[in-house]
């Protein structure tokens, strides 16, 4: 039986367990799956190996025909110390990587200005649940590692990671699906500030790197015989927003969302599964001999429910600059970590 390596990172979010249960549904016959979940902790690697182990029985259909067995991988891309270790766990246990959904991101959010959003619901309620601007997020927060906390947690990190296990990855000939968002627009990074220490919009920077870093690697890594994508979800709900509202709120949220996708928004899958499409269309429906990876794919919903796949281009202002900041830091860390994990059993 032919084995497949798929890495998901936050598998335990909305979008990271909806990303598997469509791996699940289209991965080729005669496969044995190993499904390596990340999280930052053992309790959440455990909740989410049961919800799957749910779906393949139960709802997926692919029993008999496709096997599927679990790893884990505990990983804090804020400290480089985990994401050495996660490497270290890797490369000790495979030789091939077929799966790299780089799915896990952090925001520093600090709650809601509700007086902002009642505002921007009354004046414009479809760029208040598209473009919403009334999320807090706290500026300059550096991580234990002297970074800027979300340039690490969302780029860095993974990014580190991905350079550590490449042989694996190569090995695989994998693809490499990285999370955006449509909120990653130019304005939300200054070429001053990549590690978006001065930024008040930190979230929306890191996509905008994750944007940029793809268009600067893609091609590189292909030579590897990687193919490497950029998605984005669109706008779905998510456990790590929904601890701000409460019952009137959420299903506030909830009804706005269907009016955007009434008044013609691509965007509002608002589910899980739907806003998965695009990470799972690049990497089981997507001919990477054909389809474009310039381009950033996203998961679209038409206004009567039906899932599509809509690609945004990426403007490449910036490219060069941003991947010359992370390969330095990337050689920084290498030079830091060096010494970090040293063979300690002796051959008897
Ligand atoms: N929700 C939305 O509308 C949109 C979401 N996205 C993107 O989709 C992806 C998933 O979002 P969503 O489903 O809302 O996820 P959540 O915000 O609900 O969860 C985030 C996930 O990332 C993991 N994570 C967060 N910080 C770290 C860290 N420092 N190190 C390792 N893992 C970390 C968490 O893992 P754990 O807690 O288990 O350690 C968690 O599983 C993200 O990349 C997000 O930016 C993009 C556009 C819109
Ligand atoms: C207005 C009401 C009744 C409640 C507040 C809902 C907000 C918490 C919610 C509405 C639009 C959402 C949204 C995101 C987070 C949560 C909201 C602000 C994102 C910023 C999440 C991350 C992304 O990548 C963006 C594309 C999302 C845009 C919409």
């Amino acid at each position: 039986m032919n084995r497949k390596v798929a890495i998901v990172t936050g598998t335990n979010s909305n979008l990271g367990l909806n990303t598997v249960f469509r791996l699940i549904e289209t991965e080729d016959s005669n496969v044995r799956l190993t499904v390596v979940v990340t999280s930052r902790t053992l309790p959440r690697v455990q909740e989410v190996i049961v919800q799957i182990k749910d779906f393949y029985n139960n709802k997926s259909k692919r029993v008999g025909d496709l096997e599927i067995d679990f790893d884990y991988l505990l990983v804090d891309f804020t400290n480089m110390i985990s994401v050495l270790n996660a490497y270290y766990d890797i490369n000790n246990k495979y030789d091939a990587i077929n799966y790299l959904f780089v799915n896990a991101a952090q925001g520093i959010f600090d709650g809601i200005d509700w007086f902002g959003a009642v505002k921007e619901v009354l004046t414009s309620p479809l760029d208040a649940v598209t473009n919403p601007t009334y999320k807090i997020q706290l500026v300059g927060v550096k991580s234990k590692d002297d970074m800027g906390l979300i340039f690490q947690a969302n780029v860095f990190g993974p990014y580190y990671f991905i350079s550590k296990i490449l042989p694996q990855l190569s090995k695989g000939k994998a693809y490499i699906v990285w999370v955006s968002s449509i909120m990653s627009d130019p304005k939300y990074l200054s070429l001053n500030d990549i590690e978006l220490l001065k930024s008040d919009a930190s979230y929306e920077g890191s996509k905008r790197l994750v944007d940029l870093l793809h268009l600067a690697t893609y091609k590189d890594l292909k030579k590897l015989g990687i193919n490497q994508y950029v998605v984005q979800p669109g706008i779905f709900t998510s456990h790590s927003f929904s601890k701000y509202l409460n019952f009137f709120t959420y299903f506030g949220m909830l009804f706005l969302f269907y009016l955007a996708r009434w008044l013609g928004s691509p965007w509002h899958n608002i589910d899980g599964y739907k806003a998965a499409n695009a990470s799972v269309y690049v990497t089981r429906l997507a001919n990477p001999n054909f389809e474009k990876q310039d381009v950033k794919y996203g998961s679209a919903t038409s206004r009567d429910g039906m899932p599509y796949i809509k690609t945004l281009p990426i403007d490449p202002t910036g490219a060069s600059d941003v991947f010359a900041y992370i390969q330095k830091k990337k050689l920084e860390w290498d030079e830091k970590l060096k010494d970090q994990i040293v063979e300690t059993r002796v051959p008897v």
